[in-house]
């Protein structure tokens, strides 16, 4: 039995009669989030479940996710699977094909020096640079939330057209301008074997928010995980429930 949130809608498990294209964030959604980002446990049985979902959908499954792609290769280490890193600045395809934004490196470039120096002076927070974006981590120093907050805006705010800063869960996120997961999801979309699929997406930050409206747009499947405001029309509560109502939809496909 799948775990629900009181008063939110449990997703159905998507017809059989229509083609699908799956969508997964990581953190949060496919693994409990942890003290660091290095420390995620991502098992077997998990890459199994996304090995067989991608076989059962002919090769229409992506881990849409703010980590880059090497990153979630190490952890996943399925090399194979589509994916879409850095919120969309990275792409790899179902060929293996990869491509990465570059338009904004050399603001990022400029950057980089003076959230690292920021980052030197506590030892609390960590800097993950992901090569196409930055990632200010803030778990450990939850009440210098607001105040990095202002230092990371005005820094941002020098390069008005190319930067732009988003929050997630104890992190602050300054990536290029024209990327997050809802262009992800439409570039994806665009192509087989995702092309003319109905896009189901499951994301629990509010980074995860642009692809639901995207896959609303699509009349696809938006399924939020845990609590807080969503465009999303279904909920599920955690990994745990999101692993098994993905089993279930597994063995609804192996029936058919
Ligand atoms: O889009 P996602 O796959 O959900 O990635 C979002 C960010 O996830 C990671 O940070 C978050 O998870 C960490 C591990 O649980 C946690 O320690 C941190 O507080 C969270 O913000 C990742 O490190 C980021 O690069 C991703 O953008």
């Amino acid at each position: 039995m799948v775990s629900t949130i009181s008063n939110e809608k449990l997703p159905e498990l998507p017809a059989r009669s229509r083609a699908w294209a799956l969508f997964l964030d990581l953190d949060g959604t496919l693994v409990e989030l942890v003290d660091h980002p290095d420390n995620i446990a991502v098992d077997d049985a998990l890459r199994t479940r996304l090995e067989t979902l991608s076989t059962l959908l002919d090769g229409a499954v992506a881990v849409i996710s703010g980590r880059a792609i090497d990153d979630l290769d190490k952890h996943l280490t399925l090399p194979t699977l589509a994916m879409s890193g850095q919120h969309g600045a990275e792409w790899r395809d179902s060929q293996g094909q990869r491509q990465i934004a570059q338009a904004h490196q050399k603001a990022l470039e400029a950057v980089r020096h003076q959230v690292q120096q920021r980052v030197d002076r506590d030892d609390a927070l960590y800097l993950e640079d992901k090569g196409a974006s930055l990632a200010l981590h803030y778990r450990h120093r939850p009440e210098a939330g607001d105040i990095l907050k202002g230092e990371l805006v005005s820094l941002v705010n020098e390069y008005p057209d190319t930067l732009e800063l988003h929050q997630g869960k104890f992190v602050f996120e300054i990536k290029g301008q024209g990327y997050d997961k809802g262009v992800a999801l439409e570039r994806f979309l665009a192509s087989p074997p995702f092309a003319d699929r109905c896009p189901v997406f499951i994301g629990d930050d509010r980074t995860d928010e642009d692809g639901f409206r995207t896959v609303n747009a699509h009349q696809g499947m938006a399924i939020k995980v845990g609590t807080g405001e969503s465009v999303a029309a279904s909920r599920l509560t955690d990994p745990q429930a999101v692993h098994e109502w993905l089993d279930q939809w597994i063995a609804l496909l192996q029936r058919s």
